[in-house]
């Protein structure tokens, strides 16, 4: 199994019970390597869990596992090649940056040493500093550069980003993609900020309550759904037999978001029924399919939408 062509990981029917919490639930995965993962869902959706199962730092309750045709537990030909930037990583006592980056040079095989150094800089990373004294910013940093130096085969980012501004994340973004594209390998990047990194991503796994409830290529998703809005006898009658992820009225008006690709015959009928057609963006229709996998997404006739108030 090469990275970029075959599937770097495959998982079956992959299950993890904490007692009576199903975090996750017969979870089916085909990773091919080489690209850009986003694996995005709410606070206790099942990612971190996954996460560590893949790295071997949590057990599976049943199913199966394969990170490079292997099972990752106690397997250093596949340890090796992982990276797992999370935000509880644990670090000797007196570890400062420094020492960090020097154990990294040690464990990873592909890590560059001078990228490190000039990502440091970048984040303003006191090196010298112990860990333990750093602001939560400084810590996250130490562990993008981590993730990106090692150039790991596959690099996990569970989160990277907390505490960090702005700026730093910029920074993160703009050297993961131009690094990527230097030495091309497997990111798998958790977010909640689903917006600021949905360009980045080539790929999207949404995970809700341990199940999978999106998995394609962000490209196919981009555009894969629209909010309508108008009279709500004349947008009824447009969506009919089309799935709706959400509806919402104020008065006479309806506005209806669903998953449907339109094409341009459909946007000139809309065009002409005197309909306002609004994308949707990748964090709304995450927000959508999670709220409706949960089974929480109702019609409702509350608060007015975005689109509705441009629609007024
Ligand atoms: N060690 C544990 N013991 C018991 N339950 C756990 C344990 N670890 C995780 N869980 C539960 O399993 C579920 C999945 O947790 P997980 O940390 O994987 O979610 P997550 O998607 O990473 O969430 P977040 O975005 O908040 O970090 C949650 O309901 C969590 O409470």
């Amino acid at each position: 199994m090469t990275a970029g062509t075959a599937n770097v990981i495959e998982t079956r029917n992959l299950t993890r019970r904490y007692r009576d919490q199903l975090a996750l639930d017969n979870v089916d995965l085909d990773i091919a390597g080489g690209r850009i993962y986003g694996l995005l869902g709410r606070n206790g959706a099942g990612k971190t869990t996954l996460m560590s199962i893949l790295t071997a730092q949590g057990f599976e309750s049943s199913g199966e596992v394969r990170v490079f045709g292997e099972h990752p537990f106690e397997n250093d030909r596949v340890l090796r090649r992982l990276c797992f930037v999370r935000e509880s990583q644990k670090y000797p006592d007196d570890f400062t940056a420094a020492n960090a980056f020097a154990s990294a040079g040690l464990l990873y095989p592909n890590w560059d040493a001078g990228f490190a150094a000039s990502l440091a800089e970048e984040f303003s990373i006191p090196v010298k500093r112990r860990l333990k004294k750093l602001s939560r910013g400084q810590l996250s940093a130490v562990g993008v550069v981590l993730g990106l130096a090692s150039r790991a085969d596959i690099t996990f980012f569970d989160e990277p980003y907390l505490g960090l501004d702005a700026v730093a994340r910029q920074i993160f973004y703009d050297r993961l993609v131009e690094d990527f594209a230097e030495h091309p390998r497997t990111i798998m990047l958790s977010s909640h900020l689903i917006d600021e990194v949905a360009l980045l991503l080539e790929h999207v796994i949404v995970i809700d309550s341990g199940r999978i409830v999106l998995n394609d290529d962000a490209e196919n998703i981009r555009g894969s759904a629209v909010t309508i809005t108008g009279t709500a006898d004349v947008v009824e009658a447009f969506i009919a037999g089309y799935p709706v992820l959400h509806r919402e009225a104020l008065g006479s008006l309806v506005s209806a978001t669903v998953e449907q690709r339109l094409d341009d015959a459909g946007r000139r009928e809309a065009a002409e029924l005197g309909l306002q057609l609004t994308p949707v963006s990748l964090q709304q229709l995450i927000v959508r399919k999670t709220l409706q996998a949960d089974g929480a997404e109702k019609p409702s006739g509350t608060a007015a939408t975005d689109s509705l108030e441009a629609f007024r």
